[in-house]
């Protein structure tokens, strides 16, 4: 368990750093790599590999950079020089999801590290993907090599949410998204108004562009011609989705069995497209199914701070209220506009 003839030091107090401590400053260290995938891995998890020598010098780093090319461990071992090779029988390796059990696109990683006969594996999380689900982990301990599970591991699961929710749930991550007055009004007596200011609409773009199919409601889409694209911000635009009885966005759509049971079935065709997230943007009765069915993962809500606005809008869509469970997350303030995010208790 100890990593051999090595003492860390905490840089406050001077206190020799308990492996709990160690371990988590080197998976701090995977996180960090693994956000490097952030761009490319997709639709793979970011995962981020450092392997400690048993004196305590990390003497290899990976992430894995792009989907189909090797993952975390692979270039974590090819990065380690050949005269540190010697140091791999008493060496740690953190990894911080779960090493893979299975041939993809790469052969499995699980071998790999049997392979190189390291003392020590440090897991931050388990694979939930069908194929893994503890099977690395089972295949690493089976060879005699010590595995700790679990650090850090809420960092490590709230890096790959979107992954770790498609895998776990068989859904897409969902967003509920909308911006209202301050005194709770979606729009202006029904006509779709800019609540949003060029800042935070910016951020909406980005938000889409980070996310991989976004959905509104029939009333929505006749009212405001959607366009949903991601116009203020680069990248790809998300799938776009509208719910509506004469243009079902896919063949087989049945709207006969009630709202909850529709978007039972977008989940289920988005699943099955591999659609591992997604923005509803609303109007009201749009995020009511979804809050109704229990179908969301965080809500991003932004309000427009102003007494004039308010006191010129005073009918409209209402807002939707926010759930009992829910825990905020972050507030961020733009000019007179504030972004609170909430996620599920
Ligand atoms: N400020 C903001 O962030 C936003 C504001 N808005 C505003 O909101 C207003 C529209 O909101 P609202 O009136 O609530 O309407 P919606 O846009 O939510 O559309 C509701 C309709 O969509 C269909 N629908 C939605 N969910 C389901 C489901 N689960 N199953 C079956 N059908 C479903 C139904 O169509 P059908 O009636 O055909 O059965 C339903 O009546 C607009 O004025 C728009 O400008 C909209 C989005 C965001
Ligand atoms: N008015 C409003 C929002 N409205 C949402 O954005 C949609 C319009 O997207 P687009 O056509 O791409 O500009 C609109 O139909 C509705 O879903 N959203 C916000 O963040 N802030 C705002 O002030
Ligand atoms: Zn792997």
């Amino acid at each position: 368990m100890e990593q051999n003839n090595v003492s860390f030091q905490n840089v406050k107090t001077g206190e020799p750093l308990s492996q709990k401590e160690i371990d988590e400053m080197f998976m701090r260290r995977c996180l960090q790599l693994a956000k490097n995938g952030r761009e490319n891995a997709k639709p793979n998890p970011m995962v981020g590999a450092v392997i400690v020598s048993g004196d305590g010098r990390i003497i290899g780093e990976g992430y894995h950079v792009r989907c189909g090319e090797g993952h975390a461990e692979v270039n974590a071992f090819a990065s380690v020089k050949p005269e540190d090779e010697h140091l791999l029988s008493q060496a740690t390796i953190y990894v911080s999801l779960e090493p893979c059990s299975h041939y993809g696109k790469t052969p499995p990683c699980a071998d790999l590290i049997v392979r190189k006969g390291v003392k020590r594996c440090v897991c931050g999380c388990v694979d939930p993907f069908a194929k893994v689900q503890g099977r690395g982990i089972r295949k690493i301990r089976e060879a005699g090599i010590e595995v700790t599970v679990g650090v850090l591991e809420a960092e490590c699961l709230e890096l790959n949410k979107r992954f770790i929710t498609f895998n776990t749930h068989q859904r897409p991550y969902i967003i509920l998204k909308w911006a209202q007055t301050a005194n709770g009004f979606l729009d202006n007596g029904g006509r779709g108004m800019a609540i949003s200011s060029p800042f935070t609409k910016m951020l909406s773009h980005k938000l889409r562009a980070e996310n991989d199919a976004i959905l509104i409601g029939r009333v929505t889409d006749e009212r405001d011609h959607s366009q949903l694209n991601v116009r203020d911000w680069s990248g790809k635009d998300p799938m776009r989705l509208v719910i509506d009885r004469h243009h079902p966005c896919f063949e087989g759509l049945d709207f006969s069995r009630g709202k909850t049971e529709v978007l039972q079935q977008i989940m289920q065709y988005l699943y099955n497209n591999k659609v591992q997230s997604l923005i509803v943007e609303g109007g009201a009765i749009t995020h009511q199914a979804f809050l109704d069915a229990g179908l969301w993962d965080e809500i991003r809500a932004e309000t427009l701070l102003s007494t004039s606005v308010e006191n010129s809008v005073t009918s409209g869509t209402p807002a939707p209220m926010l759930p009992h469970n829910v825990r905020l997350i972050s507030h961020e303030a733009y000019d007179g506009n504030v972004i609170n995010t909430y996620e599920r208790m």
